[in-house]
């Protein structure tokens, strides 16, 4: 036999020990849950969609039932694709899945201090604890005028310009939020405050899009990239400058009208008064208004756009929903939210809008920071863990027809599921939209009530026909154009919106007129062009109303 020397020995042995560790890098272990086949050392990594990932998560929960993982390298991905994985694994283990994965990029441009994107902590308890005393329900009524009054803006917006429909939904959005949280609000889309909010959103979301930026929370290393030959670190700082001058800029508005006995009353004011209470830094007060407008706007927007696809592409759902309309509200006044309880339809068109077209297909990731079993399955710490609402939503075992847009489904089950499912076992199944556990969504009610008034307003007022080409040729929407964002947003689509009649027309500008007692009071710092575009609007809707 022949002889080896003892080092030679024992570096053999090392670099064995070393292949065996490095083939075992990106394998899934036996007590994962189940999931695609691995390859070595990169896992599932070259499986994993850049774009859409619900779709391809949705086929894999066919595949795999309730829960499946994906690894990705040495770290694990657990998905949950049923309301009970949720409850579990969310809810129940809420004290161990609360925290949020890595997330470096983006926690580079808000300074680590953005509420969605924090690891779980004091300094999230702190945030999250200001966000709520606002976004409660209790507080949320304190909100309604600003919402009833942005809504008028909104359908008065719609009777004059309603081939800007797209834009209009989300103008309504980010000035809703803008007034309540920081006192300003946002008349037209062309004003400089909704151009830098958008571009904000759009900057996040360009960043958590696998892809644009190297896979830092995978491989830290590419942190140490010299930003000569990386340009998204250019993005990143461009980007984090950006966020700091709008949010700074729009506290500084706040802290001039605390200053010159102007305040009104809105929710960065009222942080800066009572800042030692609640332990907040102004820093923290910034990206903590940051973290509310940015989602309160897209969420909001995303399911306003949906909802006018989905009614262009089903007139026989408008139909019913203005019957019941008509017999309840009447054409003498618009619907408000004590109308709800009475309108079962509308609410049903509601629920139908999110279950097939849902704000966050994904919802935001969790990370656990413990290792727990759910169902004999072993969740790893520090995996990171998402709910497949889509796949939830489009199940076909919940669900008769689940691509089928039909709010009768609500009406015959509360929960628009089939006859024959246990509704306690998955009680929770609405609510998946908002996320779930401690980080569940807390501006939760306060969107809530703005998508359910405007579904109701906005079908109560209008018909919204398919538009035509200058040829006379219909044009024909593509209900299934998603944007490529994680927002499941449609694509801009062209349709044609018109007044249910010259007495709807009348209400809505009258509404909005009475609307501008509540909206002056956050245009206290609007530029000449958007003061301009208010005086013509009141001129506009007078000579409707009086002529
Ligand atoms: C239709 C309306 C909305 C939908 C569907 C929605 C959905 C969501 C979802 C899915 C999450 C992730 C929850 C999780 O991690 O499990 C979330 C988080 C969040 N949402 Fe919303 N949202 C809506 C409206 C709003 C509004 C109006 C605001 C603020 C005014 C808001 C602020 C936030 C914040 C700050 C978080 C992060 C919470 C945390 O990490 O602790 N959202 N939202």
């Amino acid at each position: 036999m022949p002889s080896i020397s003892p080092f030679a020995a024992v570096t053999t042995a090392i670099a064995v020990g070393g292949i065996v560790e490095l083939l075992r890098i990106g394998r899934r272990d036996s007590d994962l849950p189940p999931g695609p086949p691995t390859k070595p050392v990169v896992g599932n990594l070259p499986d994993f969609p850049l774009s859409e990932p619900h779709l391809r998560f949705a086929e894999w929960a066919k595949k795999y039932g309730e829960i499946f993982s994906l690894k990705m390298a040495n770290g694990t991905i657990v998905v949950l694709n049923t309301p009970q994985a949720v409850r579990f694994v969310l809810d129940t283990k809420n004290s161990v899945t609360a925290d949020r994965p890595d997330f470096f990029v983006i926690n580079y441009v808000t300074s680590n201090l953005h509420l969605g994107f924090i690891k779980y902590g004091p300094t999230w308890r702190t945030l999250r604890k200001a966000a709520t005393e606002i976004l409660n329900v209790k507080a949320c009524t304190r909100h309604l005028p600003i919402q009833y009054a942005e809504s008028a803006q909104l359908l008065y917006d719609l009777v004059m310009e309603p081939e800007e429909h797209y834009t209009l939904c989300h103008r309504y959005s980010s000035s809703v939020v803008m007034s309540i949280v920081f006192g300003q609000r946002i008349p037209q889309m062309s004003s400089q405050l909704a151009k830098g909010l958008a571009q904000n959103s759009a900057d996040l979301d360009h960043l958590v899009k696998p892809g644009n930026t190297p896979p830092i929370d995978l491989i830290p290393a590419f942190k140490y990239i010299p930003e000569r030959w990386a340009k998204w670190k250019t993005f990143c700082n461009e980007s984090r400058d950006r966020h700091r001058d709008y949010y700074d800029d729009l506290v500084g508005g706040c802290e001039r009208r605390l200053q010159n006995g102007t305040g009104n009353g809105c929710f960065i004011e009222t942080l800066l008064e009572r800042k030692e209470e609640l332990g907040t830094t102004r820093e923290m007060i910034m990206y903590l208004g940051e973290a509310l407008v940015e989602p309160g706007s897209d969420s909001t927007k995303t399911f306003l756009q949906n909802l006018i696809l989905l009614l262009l592409t089903h007139p026989h759902v408008q139909e019913k929903a203005k019957n019941e309309l008509d017999k309840v509200v009447g054409t003498d006044r618009l619907p408000t939210l004590d109308d709800i309880k009475d309108l079962p339809y509308i609410k049903a068109v509601h629920d139908e809008v999110n279950r097939l077209r849902p704000f966050g297909p994904l919802g935001l990731p969790h990370s656990a920071s413990e290792e727990f079993h759910y169902n004999n399955y072993r969740i790893p710490k520090d995996s990171t863990i998402f709910i497949n609402v889509w796949a939830i939503y489009h199940d076909e075992n919940l669900f008769d027809e689940p691509n089928t847009f039909n709010p009768d489904r609500y009406l015959s089950n509360p929960l628009g599921v089939k006859d024959d499912v246990d509704i306690k076992e998955i009680s929770n199944i609405k609510d998946l939209v908002f996320g779930a556990g401690r980080r569940v969504c807390p501006g939760m009610h306060l969107g809530k009530s703005s998508i359910i008034l405007n579904t109701a307003r906005i079908l109560w007022a209008f018909d919204i026909l398919k538009a035509k080409n200058a040829d006379g040729s219909v044009i024909e929407p593509n209900f299934m154009d998603c944007h490529p964002t994680s927002s499941n947003a449609p694509a801009p689509f062209k349709c044609d919106i018109r007044p249910r009649s010259d007495k709807h027309k009348q209400l809505i500008c009258r509404e909005f007129l009475d609307a501008m007692t509540t909206t002056s009071l956050f245009e206290q710092e609007l530029m000449d062009a958007d003061k301009e575009f208010m005086r013509n609007a009141r001129v506009k809707a007078e000579h409707v109303v009086f002529e």
